[in-house]
């Protein structure tokens, strides 16, 4: 059984949201010995096919634009960051769901990063739990939102702590 854990991060917040999560993850699941396995995996090298065990998919990115990222709005915190990277630049959560095959069975729980401000709409987690639904990944849910200052960052103190222990609590779903 193993348990796959899917982020974009143009900035590095959600990296090391997701980071922290598959950390919960690996401590959660730490009673159910060797073969429960936990990987961590960038949007761009992520392949179509889940493994065969994945029993439970946690998919992150940070919110643009209201929803998930666009090719465009990912051109613009690249050039923001001045980092010129074709690969992820081309392929974000939205992408990976369209091209993902669906699974009835596996679980998946999303989860973003976005600006603490009052009255900012959208969540990309929503989206990306809606857009999962669409393509036939039946057990598809809305997770966590985790919060950053300001675009790009920093994470707010204690979300670090949060995403871990919701990893934690994670491990119980697989
Ligand atoms: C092009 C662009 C659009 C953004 N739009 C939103 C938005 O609609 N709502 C929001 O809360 N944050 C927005 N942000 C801020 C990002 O959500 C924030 O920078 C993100 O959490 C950083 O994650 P990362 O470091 O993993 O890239 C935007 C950032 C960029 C670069």
């Amino acid at each position: 059984m193993s348990v796959e854990v899917i982020f974009e991060s143009m900035f590095g917040n959600t990296r090391t949201i997701a980071e922290a999560v598959a950390e919960g993850l690996r401590e959660g699941l730490g009673s159910r010995g060797p073969e429960a396995t936990v990987s961590l995996v960038d949007v761009s090298q992520a392949p179509a096919d889940l493994p065969e065990d994945v029993m439970l998919l946690v998919l992150g990115g940070p919110t643009h634009a209201f929803s998930m990222s666009r090719p465009a709005t990912r051109e613009d915190a690249l050039g923001q960051a001045h980092v010129h990277d074709a690969e992820r630049a081309s392929t974000g959560l939205r992408e990976w769901i369209a091209q993902a095959r669906p699974s009835a069975d596996v679980t998946v729980i999303t989860f973003d990063t976005r600006v603490k401000k009052a009255f900012v709409p959208g969540s990309a987690a929503r989206s990306a739990a809606r857009a999962l639904a669409a393509e036939g990944f039946a057990r598809a849910e809305r997770g966590e939102t985790f919060w950053v200052a300001d675009s790009p960052g920093p994470l707010l103190d204690g979300e670090v702590e949060r995403a871990r222990a919701w990893g934690v609590q994670l491990a119980a779903r697989a």
